[in-house]
């Protein structure tokens, strides 16, 4: 009985060697079909499916894959990633670290670290060790092919759910906290050629403190920035989207462009400086816009020559035809930015996409723009940048002639003059510059004052002469 059993369990040595024929025939047949006649890139993808499966069976880890860009938008994760990173630089495991020193105002000041591409960082949330790594490689983006970077960030299965509930969390809050104390503020200028927001340090010297403008209207104008920075809990409870819009106007060198640095100063904002004759369209047009950050302005100067407004449209009204539909038209050949694309992210649905946002547009011709753009509700405030008044005047001369409050022979004269000529602060300045001296500063800019009144009362003579 038992040498019966003992012969049915144990096969022979010719019924073994048998078997292993008949194996490796079939496992030479099943290779030969599925190297010609199943395809290349079917194979690929069956062997792919079978390692990924198994992989993730038996692989102990999770991987969260964070990429810079979602949809249109910059991912907002992946910001505060880049952001708090850096702070963990004790913990990383690389031959290689990004030195970078930015400071403008303190050349001595520490330099700070990036992390190089493919570099592993190492953190700890409540115990649960974790592991980042910034990878990168080539995409084909809508309009050419770019750079598209991501990070993995790896944990053991079990704390996936944490990490996704708490972690991600924490390090927004960290970031933000990081974002407030930075160094520098940025200007960042788009470039077309290759679709991106390019970045430079902004350092301009210009606050609210040496800005030259009537004291009623800056200082309504910084309560209203006060309002704005405060005013997160009122936009919500009011339904609107947390952004304020301002149209500076006046002429050249009234100091548009001097009032914008000094609100980005006030308000610790960079800027987005964007010159809409480079957008193509309003698709690009939006892709470029949800690319920047909350807490930040929006910058399109010189609105007027922009295309998107109603100087189009009032040319071709003296020209006779319907000027809504040349306008139209135009736009359409040149592929650019429309008023309705525009107003999209002035106070349309867009222009919630980013929060705390500022946006200035500065015009020399405010008559010129569209009157879409100036209805209620469009630009929240109208500031008038204007010629010199006897109070611009005064603190100019305060400025630029170390502290000069009175003269005794020429401020009265002076202040005379601006009401009756028109000169811009950056003229005055100009003069104010020539010299230290009060005396001979202040009798140049009487001067230029001068001259400008007997060249204005002349061309007011001419058409009367004419008349006669
Ligand atoms: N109100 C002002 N207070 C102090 N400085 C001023 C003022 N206006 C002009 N300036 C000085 O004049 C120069 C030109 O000013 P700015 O570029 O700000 O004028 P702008 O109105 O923006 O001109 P544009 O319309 O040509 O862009 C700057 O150097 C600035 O410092």
């Amino acid at each position: 009985m038992a040498s019966t059993l003992f012969t049915q369990k144990i096969p022979s040595a010719s019924t073994i060697f048998s078997f292993y024929t008949s194996l490796s025939a079939f496992t030479i047949l099943f290779r030969t079909i599925l190297n010609e006649l199943i395809p290349t890139k079917v194979r690929d993808f069956i062997v792919s499916r079978f390692k990924d499966h198994f992989s993730s069976y038996f692989n102990p880890n999770f991987t969260f894959i964070i990429e810079e860009q979602c949809d249109y938008v910059t991912n907002q994760t992946f910001r505060a990633a880049e952001t708090y990173l850096p702070t963990l630089l004790a913990g990383i495991t690389t031959g290689s670290l990004l030195v970078r020193s930015s400071n403008l105002k303190n050349p001595l000041a520490k330099p700070k670290f990036g992390i190089p591409v493919k570099a592993k960082i190492l953190d700890v949330f409540e115990g649960i060790p974790l592991e980042w790594t910034l990878l990168s490689e080539k995409s084909e983006g809508l309009y050419q092919s770019r750079q598209k970077r991501y990070f993995h960030l790896t944990c053991k299965k079990e704390f996936r759910d944490k990490i996704m509930s708490e972690y991600f969390t924490y390090i927004a809050k960290s970031s933000a906290k990081i974002l407030t104390s930075q160094d520098n503020l940025k200007i960042h200028t788009y470039n077309p050629s290759d679709y991106s927001w390019e970045s430079a340090i902004f350092q301009h010297n210009t606050t609210f403190e040496t800005l030259a403008m009537e004291p009623e209207v800056k200082n309504s104008l910084m309560r209203d920035l006060d309002a704005f920075s405060n005013g997160k809990d009122f936009f919500k409870t009011v339904g609107r989207a947390w952004k304020r819009g301002y149209l500076l106007h006046g002429p050249p060198g009234t100091g548009k462009s001097s009032l914008v640095a000094a609100i980005a100063n006030y308000m610790n904002y960079s800027i987005y400086d964007l010159q809409l004759q480079s957008v193509k369209d309003d698709a690009m047009l939006r892709q470029i816009l949800t690319k920047t950050e909350n807490g930040s302005i929006l910058l399109i100067e010189d609105l007027d020559c922009s295309g998107a407004d109603a100087s189009c449209r009032k040319k071709s009204e003296d020209e006779g035809e319907d000027g809504e539909n040349q306008c139209k038209k135009k736009k359409k050949k040149d592929h650019q930015v429309t008023l309705s694309g525009l107003l999209n992210f002035v106070d349309g649905l867009w222009s919630s996409c980013v929060e705390e946002r500022i946006i200035v547009f500065t015009t020399n011709h405010k008559e010129k723009l569209d009157p879409a753009l100036l209805r209620p509700g469009r630009m929240d405030v109208h500031i008038l940048m204007d010629y010199c008044t006897p109070n611009v005047f005064k603190k100019l001369a305060k400025m630029y002639l170390d502290g000069i409050e009175e003269h005794d022979d020429l401020f009265e004269p002076i202040e005379k003059m601006f009401r009756e000529v028109k000169a811009t602060p950056a003229e005055v300045i100009e003069r104010l510059m020539v010299s230290k001296d009060p005396d001979v500063a202040l009798k140049g800019l009487m001067e230029f004052l001068e001259s400008k009144k007997m060249v204005k009362e002349s061309e007011e003579s001419e058409p009367k002469e004419a008349d006669e």
